[in-house]
Order: structure tokens, then sequence, then C-alpha cells
């Protein structure tokens, strides 16, 4: 699948929100995609997905099959959990889902109706729906936020297997939650602009600084990641504590 200078804007006068994405994504391909708030990640995947059209570039050779777990699954439609993986299985040809809803620990919330699901198991359904065609082309928009720990830990093996079929995978995250995946591509989102690079290693020694100098940050991030925020740098060896807001 390649991108030739793709640019993007909602309206015609408006900025561009994307401008001149030039790349190429090859089968087994996993990319994580990170940017600002506001930088253009969300736009970029819809953009890939077919579900908005580059306002001048192209975008050729999309799989045929795609997979699209949208950072909000829309709930605001009368099903239940199940009554909508059924419908989505029949629009998908007969997919198969329920072995996808085991493998992301929904049993319980199946005869639950959309509208009454949590944020976290809402993003489950979205990603039962988009895994179970197959797909050729897998994007996630932050899959990790709002994520049980089972769950959390289930997507890198899931991204390596599509990937691993010679699927496409694209997953925006702040998080880090794909690193560590080997050949893991990394794309940044910067004033509109795509720039590849390395993803940062999430893992950083305390030892690496041999001159014993210490430095503060003030970190800022959703408060139901915080105990695994804290476990995770204490892990590392780092002096992780909670702070109060001052504003
Ligand atoms: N439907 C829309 N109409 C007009 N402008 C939009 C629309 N959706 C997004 N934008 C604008 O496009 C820019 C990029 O938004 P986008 O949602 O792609 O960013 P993002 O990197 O995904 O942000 P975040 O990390 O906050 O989710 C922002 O300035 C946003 O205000």
């Amino acid at each position: 699948m390649r991108l030739s200078k793709v640019s993007f804007r909602y309206r015609r006068r408006d900025p561009l929100v994307i401008e001149d994405a030039d790349t190429h994504l090859a089968p087994g391909d996993v990319i994580e995609l990170t940017g600002a708030n506001g930088a253009g990640k969300s736009t970029l995947l819809r953009l890939l997905v077919g579900l908005a059209e580059p306002t001048t570039g192209t975008i050729t050779d999309r799989p045929r099959v795609v997979g699209f777990a949208p950072d909000r699954f829309p709930t605001g439609q009368p099903f239940t959990v199940t009554a909508y993986l059924r419908h989505a299985s029949r629009v998908r040809g007969g997919a198969r889902w329920e072995p996808w809803a085991e493998r992301l620990t929904m049993g319980h919330l199946l005869g639950t109706p959309l509208g009454d699901l949590s944020k976290g198991s809402a993003h489950k359904v979205g990603l039962v729906q988009a895994l179970m065609a197959e797909p050729g082309l897998l994007i996630m928009d932050e899959p990790f936020a709002g994520l049980d720990a089972d769950t959390r830990e289930a997507l890198p093996a899931i991204a390596t297997e599509v990937a691993g079929r010679g699927g496409i995978v694209v997953v925006s995250d702040h998080q880090g939650g794909l690193r560590g995946l080997p050949g893991l591509r990394h794309w940044s989102m910067v004033d509109g602009h795509l720039k590849e690079g390395t993803a940062a290693p999430v893992v950083s020694s305390p030892e690496t600084d041999t001159t014993g100098a210490e430095t503060t940050v003030a970190v800022t991030l959703p408060a139901g990641d915080l105990p695994r925020f804290l476990a995770r740098m204490r892990e590392e060896g780092y002096r992780a504590r909670e702070i109060e807001e001052t504003g």
C-alpha cells in the first residue's frame, strides 16, 4: 500500500491537517503512530482506512479487507453486544467473531446493550468487529487506552498474528504498548508531517546515567493508568510517586 503526497484538510479554507505524507506499507508491517494531541493521528488513520479521501495525493493498493477499531466505539445503536457482532459478522460474509470475543474476555458482556457498556468494554467490541474478518489492513486508534491489563497484554500478540498472515497493522498509541515487538516501525505526526523513525525504547535503565545527576519530571496521564504506570517505573528502578496537582 502506498501513500503518495497525501494532503488533507477538513474544509476548503481550513489549514492542512496532513501535508505531503509519502510512505509505503508492506505486508507484515506493524507501525506505531505517535504525535501530540491534535497532530492529525486519527485523521491519518481515517485516510488509511478509506473513511476520508485525500484532498490531494493518492492512496493506492489498500488491502481488500480493512479492520478499523476507532478510538471511541459508537455505542448509540440499539443492539446488545451479541446482536451487533452477529450483524457485523453477516456484513463480513459470516466471519467468526466468537473466538475473538472469547480471547478478549467478553463472555459476560454479550447480553449487554451497547449503550450500557463501559468505555473499555465498548472498545473491545470495536476490536472484535475489526479483527473478525482477518483484515489485510488493521487500524487501531489508541487501543491501549482504557483496556484492562489482560486485553492490553493480548494486543501485541494479536498485532503480530495479523502481521504474520501478511496483514499490515497501524496503531496510534501514546503508551508504548507495542514497544519491544521486533521490527516495529514508528511514525510520528509533527505539524501535519508524517515522519518515520525508530521507536524510542520504553525501557531505559537508570544505570545508563553514570554522572549521578538526578532530575524530576512531571507526567500527566489518565487517572486509571496511574497504578500500572507507577508499578512500571518502580520496576525499572525509578523513584515514582503521585503528587497533588496544585493548579
Ligand atoms: N471532523 C473534523 N472537522 C474539522 N476539523 C477536525 C475534525 N476532526 C479533527 N479535526 C481537526 O484536525 C486536527 C487533527 O485532529 P486529529 O483528531 O486527527 O488529531 P489526533 O492527533 O488524533 O489528536 P488526539 O491525540 O487528541 O486524538 C485537529 O486540529 C482537529 O481539531
